[in-house]
């Protein structure tokens, strides 16, 4: 059969990976997809970086469109990164009928609703393994390994770069800044980092698998966000103390019961306990534990980041388009798992709906009912207390730090009373307020 023609847009990180192991594995790659995979085009603004990526039998162009237009290539793939040009390039190619790979979760989570659906009505398919937990195949496993379940939650380590800063942080001592800058030379970081310490490239990811486990479209909009830059050296000492982890965990869940019907999506440091598995992973390793009604809970892990790792998913795309590229578009796994007239619309809950146990570190004066007010006020808020920890007073402020671990208690009650908390007059500093999830 003949080849399967490739146009790469992007000559960075993640092509090279594509680009090398196609290379180094093209024989089993070839076995596997029954034809082989052959780059023909890539387009760089840097010939030189270009040339020395693919040597000079490929097209090297400057002009990205002129890969989503070749007309010799059948599938391209999209690894710049970024809303545009990335969006004008997926679209133009989907309109000149070329299958797309992409990498690219913030495209997708913003864009992806109307991108599926221009590829659908062209019958061709975008594929975007490599979007999610870089190296892990979990888009293979929510969209056909577990189809036979009911989702009810997906709870993920899914950024590497700031798992990779936490794991130095906490066992190097290296300061934040340091962890980042090495990150980014090991170019797990995205292009602007702040999408990785902020939360948000963790929250373009699980509201991809969030659509993909519950069957509803892409809502991007509805994910609540926080980061790690907040996050104290105090707070994962003290969480060490009550034996947790604190890892930022990217959390999509179905509730629905008597009072709640609803999607929540969130992603936060969480407080995970240290005997599960997830709360060891360290370094760029990413982790996505996926609960379904019969299956359980499944864990997949692996490199969340890095050149070859994702390059592995790429090219884990590449051939399943290639074994399907024949095959009638209705007969194709769809591109969100559920068929595009099933999906559901069922409510995002906002963050204040959330029930879990919560952390909270005050700090205090070491003044005479300062513990009995803080009881009193959580009590009055339907929260109880688990456990509480007091440090000794600091000699020249005279202050304290309390941390309690609450039972399950609902966020509004939470933020009601730490607002509470906070105007108290020996309450000298802030209220900081991580949330706990067992993950039984
Ligand atoms: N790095 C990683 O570990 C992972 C990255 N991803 C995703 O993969 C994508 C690529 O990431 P990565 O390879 O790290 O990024 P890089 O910055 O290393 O590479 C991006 C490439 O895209 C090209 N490019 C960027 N902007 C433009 C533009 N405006 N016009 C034309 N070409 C452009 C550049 O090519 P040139 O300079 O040659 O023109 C550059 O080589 C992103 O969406 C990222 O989120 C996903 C999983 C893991
Ligand atoms: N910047 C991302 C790349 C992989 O998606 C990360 O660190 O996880």
């Amino acid at each position: 059969m003949k080849p399967i023609k490739i146009g790469i847009a992007g000559t960075g990180v993640v092509a090279s990976g594509v680009v090398n192991i196609l290379k180094r594995n093209a024989d089993e790659i070839t076995r596997r997809a029954g034809r082989d995979i052959e780059v023909i085009v890539v387009s760089s603004r840097t010939r030189a970086k270009a040339e020395a990526l693919v040597g000079n039998d490929v097209q090297i162009v400057n002009d990205i469109m002129e890969v989503a237009r070749h007309p010799d290539v059948d599938i391209v793939v999209e690894t710049m990164g970024g809303y545009e040009p990335a969006k004008s390039f997926v679209l133009e190619a989907i309109a000149h009928g070329k299958h797309v790979v992409t990498a690219n979760k913030a495209l997708l989570a913003e864009h992806g609703n109307e991108i599926f659906k221009a590829a659908q009505d062209k019958g061709v398919t975008v594929a975007f393994e490599a979007a999610v937990a870089g190296g892990i195949p979990v888009i293979k496993a929510l969209r056909e390994g577990l189809s036979a379940n009911r989702i009810e939650w997906i709870a993920g380590i899914i950024n590497g770069t700031t798992n990779f800063i936490l794991t130095q942080m906490r066992e190097k001592g290296w300061t934040f800044a340091d962890a980042l800058k090495v990150a980014q030379e090991l170019g797990y970081a995205e292009a602007d980092p702040t999408f990785d310490v902020e939360g948000v490239d963790a929250a373009h990811k699980i509201t991809l698998m969030s659509a993909l486990a519950f069957g509803v479209p892409i809502d991007f909009k509805a994910a609540s966000i926080e980061g790690i830059s907040k996050l104290a050296a105090a707070d994962i000492a003290y969480a060490e103390k009550f034996g947790y982890r604190i890892k930022l965990l990217g959390i999509t869940k179905r509730v629905s019961n008597g009072t709640t019907d609803g999607i929540e999506l969130r992603v936060h440091p969480t407080l995970i306990p240290e005997s599960r598995l997830i709360a060891n992973v360290n370094g760029v390793m990413n982790a996505v534990l996926v609960k379904g009604d019969a299956v359980g809970a499944t864990l997949y892990y692996g490199a969340g980041a890095g050149s070859e790792p994702t390059g592995s998913s790429v090219i884990a795309d590449l051939i399943d388009v290639t074994r399907t590229i024949t095959a009638d578009p209705e007969h194709r796994v769809p591109h969100l798992a559920f068929q595009p007239d099933s999906l559901a619309s069922i409510p995002m809950l906002p963050l204040s709906a959330v029930k879990t146990r919560y952390y909270l570190r005050l700090t205090a004066q070491d003044r005479t009912g300062v513990l009995a007010d803080i009881t009193r006020i959580l009590a009055n808020h339907d929260i109880s207390v688990d456990a509480m920890l007091q440090t000794e007073v600091d000699d020249a402020t005279k202050e304290a730090h309390i941390v309690i671990m609450t039972h399950v208690s609902q966020e509004s009650n939470v933020d009601t009373a730490v607002s509470e908390i906070k105007a108290l007059a020996s309450i000298t500093g802030g209220v900081v307020k991580l949330r706990v999830e067992e993950l039984g």
